[in-house]
């Protein structure tokens, strides 16, 4: 007996195509991002691999794309959970900062440590700002919770209680599960399910658009490590491009 889990990272965002840090802004697919999220689902179909249920988070460009996804595999009618915890990472004081500006004004070790690092936030946002979400009302229920920074650390730490019960729940039940989420969640929820270590992470990125599907035993440890992307040439181009991206 196995369990499916197809993840996918939303397809490009304005902010992706712009080279700005993201985070918790809710910016929106391009147009292309919004053809990523259907070539996903046709991909998914012609691989015979049809979710029973799709877990987003709170953010636009994750919901659109499963949208996207879901009715290109003719299963846009299967029930939905959303949560905070799928959320991509905050980037605190960075958020809506240009990442070839920020190389060059901070140099290579500090920009890679902002970016990749297991254990190193950057500076938290100052509620005021343009690009904070503080008084969201999506955030409200959060009070404490709600982070001024993230790094991927706690991105692991928040989002395991939700993968332990809510998604290992479904799965246990016998769904497929389809988890629409973001470059750095997904990295967090790779990182636990292949026990990748807290140096090694930093060299893994994903891929906008392209389901990673992993087969997981009863313990939910992944039969095949790293799981298998439906198109694994294409996944590995794209994942190079989100590596460099700031040069
Ligand atoms: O800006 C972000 O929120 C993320 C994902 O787009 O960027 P990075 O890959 O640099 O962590």
């Amino acid at each position: 007996m196995t369990y499916t889990l197809v993840l996918v990272r939303h397809g490009e965002s304005d902010w992706n195509a712009k080279n700005l840090f993201t985070g918790w802004v809710d910016v929106d697919l391009t147009d292309k991002g919004r053809a990523e999220g259907v070539r996903a689902g046709e991909q998914l179909k012609e691989a015979g691999i049809l979710p029973d249920i799709v877990h987003t988070s709170l953010l636009r460009r994750a919901i659109t794309t499963a949208n996207l996804s879901l009715d290109a595999a003719d299963r846009h009618w299967i029930p939905v959970k959303r949560d905070w915890r799928l959320n991509e990472r905050h980037y605190g004081a960075l958020q809506g900062k240009d990442k070839k500006q920020t190389l060059e004004q901070f140099g290579e070790e500090q920009f890679m440590l902002w970016r990749r690092s297991y254990d190193v936030p950057p500076p938290p946002i100052e509620l005021d700002d343009e690009f904070s979400q503080h008084g969201d009302p999506r955030y409200a229920g959060l009070g404490d919770a709600m982070p001024a920074t993230e790094c991927l650390k706690d991105v692991v730490t928040r989002l395991m209680p939700y993968w332990e019960t809510v998604i290992q729940n479904d799965l246990a039940d016998g769904l497929t599960v389809m988890v629409a989420a973001h470059g750095n969640s997904l990295r967090a929820l790779v990182k636990t399910l292949d026990g990748i270590s807290d140096d090694d992470i930093a060299g893994l990125n994903i891929p906008t658009g392209m389901p990673l599907v992993y087969e997981l035993d009863e313990s939910f440890k992944p039969v095949t490590p790293g799981g298998r992307y439906l198109d694994p040439e294409a996944a590995r181009a794209a994942a190079e491009a989100v590596a460099n991206q700031g040069r």
